[in-house]
C-alpha cells in the first residue's frame, strides 16, 4: 500500500476518531472541535465521527418499530431534535467563546432534508412489515450522516476549512450486511480519488458505513467507526490514530464494573489485538489495519484532554509493573462434550469446531481434555441452540464404521469468559496460580480453562452470577498495591465501636506499610444497617448507621458482601449468631469473631461450622473469644498441631472476676466490689452474669473443644463466683440487697483464707484425662497458694497455664490484660489482619 501523504503538505496525516459519546453533548463537541483545530495548526488531519450518543440504538429501535407496524416517526423526532439541539447549543457556546468566525446556517432544515429519506424508508418497511440487515443498514447509515453534517458546518463556522465525507464513497466492501469486510485495495483508490479535492481542508468522514460495489448501504458491525478510523489511517499512511472517547484510555477493567480501574499508559498492538477481540472498547477489527501498516493509536478522553490516555505501538512496554486488563464476556454458553470411547483417528474437538463453522457459530473459546476425550466450547448464549443442534447432528453418526458414544452435551449457561490480557504474564511466573487462586478464594468454580498460547492472556470460564466478584477479585490481586478486605461489621457495642475506631485510625498506615486496604462494607445493630460497596470512610458509620432506614435483613447483606473481594463478618454481639455464621461460611464469606456463643453452641452445631469453613476452604477467627487479645487460642492450636499432648489447662479468664477477687482479698464487701465493677463498666448489664460462672464455662468449653472433647455446656461443672442463693433476682436493687446479706459471710472466709496465707481466684479447669465421673472441665472460686500464678495477678488481668508433655515442668504461661474494649478490638483486628496477610501474596 502507499500512503497517500496530503499532496500539499511534507507531514503525514493525523486520524482523529470522536465516538458517539464525544459528538453527542454540545459542551463535548466543542471540546471536539477545538482538539481538531489545534492538530490541524500541527499538520493535515482527517477526522472520523460516530452518530451522536445513542442515535444508532435509536435507528435500530425505529426499524423494529416499523416493523411491528408501530410508529417509527417519534424516534426519527427525538434523533432529529438531539441532533438540532446539540447544533445549536454549540453555536451558542462558540459565539460566547467568540470563537465563531462565520454564522452559520440554521441547520435544521438541513438535517430534516437529510432525514426525510428515512422517514420514507421506514414508512416502506411499516408497508411491508419486513426488516432485512440491508434495510436495517441503510437506517443506520443516518446516524453518522447527521453527525458529518453537523461537524463540518461547526468546524467551519469556527475557521477551520473542513469537507464533509460520506465514507460510503470510498468504503468498498462485500455484502454481508450488519458486518461488512472492506475490500483495502478498492477503497484505497476511490479514497485516492477522493482526497484530491480535500486541498488542506479537514476531512471529516462518517464512521462505520461502507458500500457495496453495486451500491448498496454496508455497516461495519457495532462500534465499527474504530475500524473506518484505522482504515483511513491505514490508506493515508497516517502519522497515528487518535481515538477519542469518554474514558481517559483503555483501563485496567471495564470501569462500570470496577470502581478501581485506571488506564493503562501504554500497551503493545497483540495485546489490544487481545483486548479488542474479546470487544474491550475498540471494535474488534481496529488493530489489523494498525498492525499492518505500524501506526500508533492514542485512546484519549475529550472531556480530559490534559491526560495522557492510553499509547498502544509495536513494541508495548517492557514495564514488569505494567498492568494488566480483565475483560468479562457476558452471556455466553458453555457446552461439553464427553467420548465414552475414542472416536476413530479423529479428534472431537476439531470434529466440534468444524461443525460449528459450518453452522456458522463463532466460539469465543474451546479446550480440550488430554487427547481430546473431552472438549468444552464456549459460544455465544443466542447461538447455543444452534450449536447444539449442530453438534448432535455431527455427532449422531458413525465415524469410520463405528458405533459413536457421546455423553450427553451438557449445556451450561449463562457463563462468563474473564480473561486476563498483560504481555508482561509470559515474563512473569505463577499467573495462573495467581488468577485462579484469587478465584478459588471467593469460592468461584472455573468451569473450564485456557491460557492464551501468545502467553499474552489468560480466560476461565465461570458462572454468570459470580462475574462482578470474579473481576473486581482478579484485578484487585493483579493490579492494586494492596490487598483489600471487605467488612460487614454486627453489633456496635463497646468492641463493634472500638474496632471502627481503630480501623479508621490504622487504615491509611495498613495501606501505606502492609499493603492491606481494610474496607468497612457495612454495620449492622439491632434495629438497622447500613451497607455501601463502594466503602463506608470508617470514621463516617455512626452518622450513616443514624441516617441509615434500611433494617438488618443479614440474608440480604451477605448476599450483597459476597460479591466483593475477600469479604469478612466480623461479629461483635453476644447474641446467639451460629445460623449466620452458617449462611456466611456457606456462600463464601471469612468470619472473626469475638463472640462466644456460636463456639459454646451445643456441639453438632459447632462443629458444623467448623466443617461448613473447612469445606469452603473460608477462615473462622475466633482468638478474642478466651482472653480478649492474649494468644491464647493460637497458642493452644500451635501446641496441638505440633503433636504435644496436652496434660492440663488451668487459667483466669475473666477480668471482671479476676478484680472482683481483688478487692474482696483488699477487704471491701462483696455487693460495694460488684457495685463499683457494674459502675467502671467491668460488668455485664446485669451481674449475675458474671458472678454465675456462665461466661468463663463457656470460655473453658471453648479450650476444651480445641483439644477435640466433645462436651456440652452442661457438662461443665460450674461454681459460681458468689453463692446462688443471692443470683435469683431480675431487679437489681433486690439483686444487691440478696447480695448484701452474704457479704459478712463471704468476709469470713476471705479472712480465713488470708490467714492461711491463701488468695481467692475464679479459676477455669481443663483436665482432658479425668477418671470417668469426675467432670474434665470445672469453673469455680479456688483458694490459691501464694507461689501459685494466679496468686500474682493484679486487677482485671487473665492468664492461661498450659501443662503439657513438653511444658511438664514449667507449664507455658500467658498472661496479660484479659478483658476491656480496646485490647479485645484490637484482637479482632489482629484477627482480620491475619486473614487479609494470608491471602496477600503478591
Ligand atoms: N476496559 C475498558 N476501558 C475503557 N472503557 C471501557 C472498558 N470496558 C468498557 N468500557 C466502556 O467503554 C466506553 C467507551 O466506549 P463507547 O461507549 O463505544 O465510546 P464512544 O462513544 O466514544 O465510541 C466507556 O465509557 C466504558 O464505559
Ligand atoms: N454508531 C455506531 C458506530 C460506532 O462506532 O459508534 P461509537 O464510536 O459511538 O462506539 C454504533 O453505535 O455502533
Amino acid at each position: 500500500m502507499t500512503p497517500q501523504h496530503d499532496p500539499g503538505q511534507a507531514r503525514p496525516f493525523r486520524v482523529m476518531k470522536f465516538g458517539g459519546s464525544s459528538v453527542g453533548a454540545a459542551d463535548r463537541l466543542f471540546q471536539a472541535l477545538d482538539l481538531i483545530a489545534r492538530e490541524r495548526q500541527a499538520g493535515p488531519v482527517a477526522v472520523v465521527v460516530s452518530a451522536m450518543a445513542d442515535t444508532t440504538d435509536r435507528l435500530i429501535a425505529a426499524v423494529d418499530a416499523a416493523a411491528a407496524g408501530l410508529a417509527a416517526d417519534p424516534h426519527v423526532d427525538a434523533i432529529e431534535a438531539l441532533v438540532v439541539g446539540v447544533a445549536r447549543d454549540l453555536t451558542d457556546r462558540l459565539q460566547r467563546a467568540g470563537l465563531l468566525v462565520h454564522v452559520p446556517e440554521d441547520l435544521s432544515p438541513a438535517i430534516a432534508e437529510l432525514m426525510r429519506p428515512l422517514r420514507q424508508l421506514l414508512l416502506g418497511v411499516g408497508l411491508v412489515r419486513e426488516r432485512t440487515l440491508q434495510t436495517r443498514d441503510l437506517a443506520l447509515s443516518f446516524g453518522e450522516r447527521a453527525s458529518v453534517l453537523v461537524v463540518r458546518a461547526l468546524l467551519v463556522a469556527r475557521g477551520v476549512d473542513a469537507v464533509a465525507v460520506d465514507a460510503r464513497d470510498w468504503t468498498v466492501t462485500d455484502d454481508r450486511f450488519g458486518q461488512a469486510t472492506p475490500d483495502l485495495g478498492a477503497s484505497a483508490l476511490q479514497l485516492g480519488d477522493l482526497s484530491a479535492a480535500w486541498s488542506g481542508a479537514v476531512s471529516v468522514h462518517t464512521g462505520f458505513l461502507g458500500r457495496t460495489r453495486d451500491g448498496r448501504t454496508t455497516t461495519l458491525g457495532r462500534n465499527g467507526s474504530d475500524y473506518t478510523a484505522a482504515l483511513l489511517a491505514q490508506i493515508l499512511g497516517a502519522a497515528e490514530l487518535q481515538i477519542w472517547t469518554d474514558v481517559s484510555g483503555v483501563m485496567t477493567a471495564d470501569p462500570d464494573l470496577v470502581l478501581e480501574a485506571y488506564p493503562v499508559a501504554h500497551l503493545s498492538q497483540a495485546e489490544a489485538l487481545e483486548l479488542g477481540d474479546l470487544g474491550m472498547i475498540l471494535h474488534p477489527r481496529t488493530m489489523a489495519p494498525l498492525i499492518e501498516a505500524r501506526i500508533p493509536l492514542r485512546v484519549r478522553n475529550t472531556a480530559r484532554p490534559a491526560d495522557p490516555g492510553t499509547l498502544i505501538d509495536v513494541v508495548g512496554t517492557r514495564d514488569e509493573r505494567h498492568p494488566v486488563c480483565v475483560v468479562s464476556t457476558e452471556d455466553l454458553a458453555l457446552l461439553d462434550l464427553e467420548t465414552r470411547r475414542r472416536l476413530g483417528h479423529e479428534r472431537i474437538g476439531e470434529r466440534a469446531l468444524r461443525a460449528l463453522a459450518n453452522a456458522g457459530v463463532p466460539v469465543w473459546v474451546g479446550t480440550a481434555a488430554p487427547r481430546d476425550r473431552a472438549f468444552a466450547v464456549a459460544v455465544a448464549r443466542q447461538d447455543a441452540a444452534r450449536a447444539e443442534a449442530a453438534l448432535s447432528a455431527e455427532f449422531g453418526r458413525t465415524t469410520e464404521g463405528e458405533p459413536v458414544e457421546l455423553a450427553p452435551i451438557r449445556v451450561r449457561q449463562p457463563v462468563t469468559l474473564l480473561t486476563l490480557v498483560g504481555e508482561a504474564m509470559g515474563r512473569t511466573p505463577n499467573v495462573a496460580g495467581r488468577f485462579f487462586g484469587a478465584l478459588g478464594q471467593i469460592g468461584v468454580l472455573v468451569r473450564a480453562s485456557a491460557q492464551g498460547a501468545g502467553e499474552r492472556s489468560i480466560s476461565a470460564v465461570i458462572d454468570g452470577e459470580d462475574t462482578a466478584t470474579a473481576v473486581r477479585t482478579v484485578h484487585a490481586a493483579f493490579n492494586l498495591a494492596a490487598q483489600e478486605v471487605n467488612l460487614l461489621v454486627l453489633g456496635k457495642g463497646t468492641v463493634g465501636r472500638e474496632l471502627l475506631a481503630q480501623i479508621a485510625a490504622q487504615q491509611q498506615a495498613l495501606a501505606s506499610n502492609q499493603d492491606v486496604f481494610i474496607k468497612l462494607a457495612g454495620v449492622v445493630d439491632s434495629k438497622r444497617a447500613v451497607f455501601d460497596p463502594a466503602g463506608i470512610p470508617a470514621a463516617q458509620w455512626d452518622v450513616r448507621l443514624q441516617e441509615s432506614h434500611v433494617p438488618p435483613d443479614i440474608p440480604a447483606l451477605l448476599e450483597r458482601l459476597r460479591r466483593l473481594p475477600v469479604p469478612i463478618l466480623v461479629d461483635c454481639t453476644a447474641e446467639d449468631t451460629s445460623a449466620v455464621y452458617e449462611a456466611a461460611l456457606a456462600c463464601g464469606i471469612h468470619v472473626v469473631g469475638a463472640n462466644k456463643r456460636p463456639l459454646a453452641a451445643a456441639w453438632p452445631i459447632r462443629q458444623g461450622l467448623m466443617d461448613m469453613a473447612r469445606k469452603r476452604h473460608r477462615r473462622w477467627e475466633y482468638e478474642t473469644t478466651v482472653g480478649a487479645s492474649l494468644p491464647v487460642i493460637d497458642t493452644l492450636k500451635g501446641l496441638v498441631r505440633t503433636g504435644d499432648a496436652i496434660l492440663r489447662i488451668e487459667g483466669s479468664f475473666s477480668g471482671t472476676l479476676g478484680y472482683l477477687a481483688g478487692e474482696l482479698s483488699r477487704g471491701v464487701p462483696l455487693s460495694h466490689a460488684v457495685r463499683d465493677a457494674r459502675a467502671r463498666g467491668y460488668t455485664e448489664p446485669h451481674p449475675r452474669d458474671d458472678l454465675s460462672g456462665l461466661d468463663v464455662a463457656r470460655k473453658a468449653l471453648i479450650l476444651a473443644r480445641e483439644l477435640g472433647m466433645e462436651l456440652d455446656l452442661d457438662a461443665v461443672a460450674i461454681e459460681p463466683f458468689a453463692p446462688p442463693e443471692a443470683l435469683g433476682h431480675d431487679d437489681l436493687e433486690r439483686f444487691f440487697l440478696a447480695l448484701a446479706e452474704q457479704d459478712a459471710a463471704v468476709a469470713a472466709r476471705i479472712e480465713r483464707m488470708r490467714q492461711a496465707g491463701r488468695v481467692l481466684r475464679y479459676l477455669a479447669q481443663i483436665d482432658p484425662s479425668a477418671p470417668a465421673g469426675v467432670p474434665a472441665v470445672r469453673v469455680g472460686p479456688v483458694e490459691v497458694e501464694p507461689d501459685h500464678p494466679a496468686a500474682r495477678l493484679r486487677g482485671t488481668e487473665a492468664f492461661v497455664a498450659f501443662t503439657t508433655d513438653r511444658h511438664r515442668a514449667y507449664p507455658l504461661l500467658v498472661q496479660g490484660a484479659g478483658a476491656g474494649g480496646a485490647v479485645t478490638a484490637a484482637g479482632v483486628l489482629t484477627d482480620i489482619l491475619k486473614i487479609a496477610m494470608s491471602l496477600r501474596g503478591r
